[in-house]
């Protein structure tokens, strides 16, 4: 049976590298063809300048990707623009763009769903149905840019899924991004979230690729995570602290901790303190995020009192400390919700 097509975005320039040295086709083709990729074009036909031998060949085994837009959410607050995006299998995942000072910045999902089970976020309702390969991710940006006619310069991997649980294609993805033929958007420019796996901590380390990365690590200590996020009956949190250290040796970048907010479950003035000491000394951010409540969980938001009393204990400890404006509050702000809402499933166990 004859292997199904694949999307050609899937590809970095190494990867076309390999498939020209496969077909004996000369390599600098493998830029050209590239190069197209990130020029609008919606079908190989249109590679005006690669011969139509090469051409045919790229056919038999691919196609050009894309993504319809099944509905679009526009807030009436701060201009967000909430996208449900609908890929070639009919599955459906959502994505977030945001207009800032500084330029458009993108929201992306990286699996339909997540398998990380943690209990305030609408992401993981259903489980994982499957992982997005790295030219999906990159057909959202280049379907939103389409939408709103500007260039997007900003992408925060913090939409649907863990990007760690993908890690193979969110690194091919961050390739393609960076690369000046890709959409040639810089390092400094992307930000990774992540529950705290902590291998690919290391792993992405190693790599040196100077993103922000973002920890989402909600609790001063492992009683409380385990309370709310599975994946912390995996890796301790003093596993997740030293592998950031690593990250921060390697790359010399600063961390961004994620602490959303759940009132009477890690709000506690005492969680401030002891917050503060697992981070003493280590060159980080602290985001306080008020969670966005879910009617599937019944957690609650902290009163914005308790978010600035927590703020104010972390400062005076030396912490450098935001609290993350909320955007997009009238469109079903929390990250998944919109999914959720659109298509109806089962809950899914994290399996840990
Ligand atoms: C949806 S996750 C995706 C990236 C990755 N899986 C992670 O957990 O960091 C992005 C961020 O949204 C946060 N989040 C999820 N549901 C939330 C909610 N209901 N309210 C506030 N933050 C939420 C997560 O904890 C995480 O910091
Ligand atoms: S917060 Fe992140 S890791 Fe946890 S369930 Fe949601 S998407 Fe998955």
């Amino acid at each position: 049976m004859k292997a199904a097509k694949k999307n050609l975005r899937d590809m970095t320039v190494s990867d076309l590298e390999g498939l020209c040295t496969e077909h004996e086709v000369q390599k600098f083709r493998a830029r050209q063809v590239f190069k197209w990729l990130y020029k609008g074009i919606k079908s190989i036909d249109e590679m005006s300048d690669i011969p139509l031998d090469f051409r045919n060949i790229l056919k038999e085994s691919f196609y050009i990707g894309s993504i319809e837009i099944e509905k679009k959410f526009l807030s009436q607050k701060d201009g967000t623009v909430k996208y449900l995006l609908k890929l070639k299998d009919g599955n459906i995942i959502e994505s977030v763009l945001m207009k800032y000072g500084f330029g458009i910045s993108v929201c992306l999902s990286t699996q339909v769903g997540c398998r990380m089970g943690c209990s305030f976020c609408a992401s993981t309702i259903g489980g994982l149905i499957r992982n997005l390969t790295p030219g999906e991710v990159i057909d959202e940006v280049l379907t939103m840019q389409e939408d709103c006619q500007e260039r997007i310069s900003n992408i925060v991997l913090m939409g649907s899924g863990e990007p760690f649980d993908n890690y193979a294609n969110i690194i091919k993805f961050l390739k393609i991004v960076n690369d000046k033929d890709g959409l040639n958007i810089g390092m400094r420019h992307i930000t990774l979230s992540t529950c705290g796996l902590v291998p690919e901590i290391i792993k992405l380390g190693d790599l040196n690729l100077q993103l922000t990365l973002a920890v989402s690590l909600h609790a001063p200590n492992d009683e409380i995570r385990r309370e709310i996020m599975p994946v912390a009956n995996k890796y301790a949190i003093n596993d997740i602290i030293d592998a950031c250290r690593y990250y921060i040796n390697k790359t010399n970048r600063r961390i961004t901790f994620e602490y959303s907010m759940i009132k009477g479950v890690n709000d506690g003035i005492d969680n401030a303190y002891e917050l503060a000491e697992l981070l003493k000394g280590l060159l980080c951010h602290v985001n306080l995020i008020p969670i966005n409540e879910i009617e599937e969980s019944k957690h609650k938001k902290s009163h914005m009192g308790r978010v600035n009393e927590f703020k104010k204990i972390l400062e005076n400890k030396g912490i450098e400390v935001t609290v993350r404006r909320e955007l997009g509050a009238d469109i079903n702000a929390a990250c998944g919700q919109l999914r959720k809402n659109y298509v109806s499933n089962n809950r899914g166990e994290a399996r840990f």
